[in-house]
């Protein structure tokens, strides 16, 4: 069924501040008409749906740029440590009592939780990574995943399963990047090795990368280098790359993630959990780094609310700072849509335009949090939450609307979900 969304207040993201009220008709999935009084022809009626949005802000649907949805499972199971205990000892170990099935309905999960926030896609790095594509497919949801590799005795079989994503699931709905874990999982052939492969399925890579102070001494250990100059030699950025993290970056590494075209994404609750520290956000803007924004996965989060880290992440800067002008509502929305889908080389979503892919969230402008409202962009930045969420829409097919997941049991959801914590609360 086609869409008509009439009469909203709509965030284009196409230009500086660009805010019209009109209409949005979607044909096909993907977005035909942006205009005022858009009137459907009498044959064109009983096939599309009207929206009315009168009292709705449409925008493009948000882009988490760094989770691992299989890992929903995990929620509250490991807190208040900091990254390689958490790491180590306690999520790895659980994490190899997680069966295909488990990582399936914990795939499930986190895009339920996601699409609640207005969430159209996602990029993912976990194992079982084709439950997480299975859950994308039947849910309607995008999604950019991967493998996690490491170096280990398994490590080839890691790069065989995500040659086999990229066979079996490559599609207008999911992208298969290379997904080296760490440059502390990681052996520097296996960095040289991705590069390679990414090269021979042209795809990109994405990887966790100087998120913590230890991360950074042991690299400049073992290799004499930062993570950041790590991965350069490694030719890594000579391929699209999306880096989660990169809190611990010196004034050089930024010059070579801004010369190199890398993303950065930015993960400000996890990184704050963990006791990471806080990423130089406002140093990579200035620099001309690409910055996508990420909720990290429920375990170190412990939730896939991006508008919460879009929140945080307005806050942490100017108070870092002290100026309140430093990072300004409009450039963080930019992080969590255009931006994240430029880092996957993806030119048709991450904006309201016509021709792009009906990628759309719609928040409710009239609920007592939402009101008055002088400046859209800022009720949802600084002032939304997901109850405000009205629809989730991706490529033209409503998700979610008005608290209710159209492509998803979430009776039966929840009943799996409790039935697996049972199962689990004996085992780890
Ligand atoms: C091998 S699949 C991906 C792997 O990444 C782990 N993970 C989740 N969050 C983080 C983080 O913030 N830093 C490093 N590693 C992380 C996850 O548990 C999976 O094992
Ligand atoms: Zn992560």
């Amino acid at each position: 069924m086609d869409l008509l969304i009439k009469s909203a207040t709509i965030i284009t993201l196409n230009s500086e501040n660009e805010i019209l009220k009109g209409d949005i008709l979607i044909e096909n999935g993907k977005i035909s008409r942006i205009s005022e009084g858009i009137e459907l022809p009498k044959e064109k009626i009983p096939s599309t749906k009207v929206i009315d949005a009168e009292n709705l802000i449409a925008l493009p649907g948000f882009i988490n740029a760094h989770t691992h949805c299989g890992q929903t499972i995990l929620r509250s199971y490991a807190d208040d440590l900091p990254l390689y205990e958490w790491l180590f000892e306690k999520i790895f170990p659980a994490e190899g009592r997680l069966t295909k099935e488990i990582v399936y309905y914990s795939s499930l999960l986190g895009i339920a939780e996601m699409l609640k926030c207005g969430t159209t896609m996602f990029f993912d790095m976990y194992f079982h990574e084709d439950m997480t594509a299975k859950a994308v497919l039947e849910t309607g949801i995008k999604a950019v995943l991967s493998r996690g590799l490491q170096t280990d005795e398994r490590q080839q079989q890691r790069l065989d399963e995500t040659k086999e994503l990229i066979y079996n699931y490559s599609s207008d709905k999911i992208k298969v990047f290379f997904g080296p874990h760490s440059v502390y999982t990681c052996s520097y052939e296996l960095l040289e090795k991705v590069v390679e492969l990414s090269e021979e399925f042209n795809t990109g890579i994405m990887i966790h990368l100087s998120e913590s102070e230890d991360e950074v001494n042991q690299c400049y250990e073992k290799y004499d280098m930062s993570p950041v100059k790590l991965c350069q030699k490694a030719g890594l950025f000579t391929r699209p790359c999306v880096a989660a993290h990169c809190v611990y970056v010196d004034d050089e590494d930024i010059e070579i993630l801004a010369e190199n075209g890398v993303t950065a994404v930015y993960n400000p609750t996890s990184n704050l959990k963990l006791g990471n520290g806080f990423a130089p956000v406002f140093n990579l803007i200035k620099s001309g780094v690409n910055v996508a924004i990420g909720t990290d996965s429920a375990a170190s989060n412990n939730n896939l609310n991006i508008l919460e880290e879009i929140h945080i992440a307005a806050l942490l800067e100017k108070g870092m700072y002290k100026l309140p002008e430093i990072l300004k509502a409009q450039e963080v929305l930019k992080m969590a849509t255009v931006n994240a889908a430029a880092s996957a080389g993806i030119h048709n979503t991450g904006r309201l335009q016509e021709g792009y892919s009906a990628d759309i969230v719609l928040i409710k402008a009239d609920d007592l949090n939402m009101l008055p409202c002088y400046n859209p962009i800022s009720n949802i930045v600084y002032s939304s939450n997901p109850s405000n969420v009205f629809a989730t829409i991706v490529d033209g097919k409503i998700l979610y609307m008005d608290g209710k997941l159209l492509t998803i049991d979430e009776e039966s959801l929840v009943k799996e979900i409790k039935s697996i914590e049972k199962v689990l609360k004996e085992s780890i």
